[in-house]
């Protein structure tokens, strides 16, 4: 007698703009059966309906086996796993409708990539805070996954990360397909800041951009940028391995090359001279990056980073500094780490001339009687 197949795994994707429609798609074409919950109902019903989203994913067709549902009990029940896809500043509020629903012990995902103004907080440490869930069950994804390019079923490779490898699994297992390939990793902190800092210095790019530098300008702020969320992510205890791996300089290189990118976007037109509030009205999708400015500056004061590159964003942000002055050798430290000559002739003279002039210094100080103790 043959084996009867497992039943398909269930799943539910929580905001169906363009990342959480394709992250459906993704999960669906991997064999899941999948569930959208849209907002607006008349959402919901184009895309179980049409099997389209017209408004995030024009042109694109979804799979048989996603549909979707406005109705959050509807899409809340009887799942395996659940994926959260909203903006993050509306995340805290969706989270406390949607708590008395959550079915017991599931994996519950970030696919988010910003930081609770106020707070501070990851999306994953928001979802920690607001749900009884065991944080061995909590994930996040992120990697370089541009939504359009995914949803056309170009190749790209992603991070799953959770504290427990067991769960990252799990997830992997569901975010996994011929196009989609998730890798595993147990730097929740790395993964998710990596996505989250990379939208800053994307802004960055678009406002150089916008104002019309070439790529010597963007390739010293994408290097410099990196330097930067490297070592705000491991002050916060992130792995510095994560940083160089599809989370941080990955993404890094899709968002900052890509006109797809909506943070690159809000950048260039901001270089082009618009202001931030003009620039908030045209942007009719999620640009994280605007929102996490604040947040992240407060948060790398608080141990004492140096971020030159999103401080001066903020800047622009804020109106204080003109697009055309965001340039990388605007930097607090004349040598900053990983650009030092590793050849130390030229440390030595500076060494030689700091002897001189303390004991030049000294000599003027005892009354040209030469140094103290000479
Ligand atoms: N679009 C992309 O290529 C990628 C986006 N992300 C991340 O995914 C997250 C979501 O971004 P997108 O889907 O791209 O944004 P989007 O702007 O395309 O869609 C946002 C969705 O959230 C809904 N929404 C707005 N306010 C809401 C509320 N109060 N409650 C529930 N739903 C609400 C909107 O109706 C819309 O469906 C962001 O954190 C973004 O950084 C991550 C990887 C790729
Ligand atoms: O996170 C992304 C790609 O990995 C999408 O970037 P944007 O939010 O700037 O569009």
């Amino acid at each position: 007698m043959r084996a009867r197949p497992a039943p398909a795994r269930r799943v539910t994707v929580l905001g169906a703009g363009s990342w959480g429609t394709t992250f459906a798609k993704v999960l669906a074409d991997g064999g899941s059966d999948v569930t959208l919950w849209a907002r607006r109902p008349e959402m919901a019903r184009e895309i179980r309906e049409a099997r389209r989203n017209s408004q995030y994913l024009p042109g694109i067709n979804l799979p048989r086996n996603l549909t979707a549902t406005s109705d959050l009990a509807m899409a809340l029940t009887n799942i395996d796993q659940l994926f959260l896809c909203v903006p993050s500043q509306t995340l805290r509020d969706n989270l406390i409708d949607l708590e008395p629903l959550l079915p017991p012990d599931i994996p519950v995902v970030s696919l988010m990539k910003g930081v609770e103004k106020g707070t501070g907080l990851r999306m994953s440490e928001v979802i920690a805070e607001v749900l009884p869930i065991d944080p061995t069950r909590i994930a996040v994804a992120s990697g370089p996954n541009l939504a359009l390019e995914i949803a056309k079923k170009q190749p790209t490779a992603a991070v799953v990360s959770s504290v427990s490898m067991e769960t990252a699994h799990e997830v992997a297992l569901a975010a996994r397909n011929p196009y989609f390939r998730s890798f595993v990793n147990t730097d929740v902190i790395g993964t998710e800041f990596g996505g989250v800092l990379k939208n800053l210095i994307a802004v960055a790019i678009g406002i150089v951009d916008g104002v019309g530098y070439g790529e010597n300008t963007k390739a010293s702020i994408i290097t410099r940028g990196l330097v930067e969320m490297t070592d705000f992510a491991v002050a916060h205890g992130a792995e510095r391995e994560t940083l160089a791996g599809l989370a941080g300089l990955g993404d890094l290189i899709a968002t900052c090359q890509s006109p797809l990118s909506r943070n690159n976007t809000a950048g260039r037109l901001l270089g082009q001279g618009y202001a931030f509030a003009e620039v908030v009205k045209q942007m009719n999708q999620t640009a994280e990056g605007l929102a996490s400015v604040a947040p992240i500056l407060a948060l790398a004061k608080s141990k004492g980073v140096e971020m030159p590159i999103v401080d001066q964003v903020g800047q622009v942000l804020a109106g204080t500094l003109a697009p055309a002055d965001l340039a990388p050798h605007l930097t607090t430290d004349d040598t900053p780490r990983g650009e030092r000559t590793t050849d130390d002739s030229q440390a030595r003279p500076r060494a030689a001339f700091r002897r001189a002039f303390e004991r030049a210094f000294d000599q003027l100080r005892h009354g040209g009687r030469g140094p103290r103790g000479a």
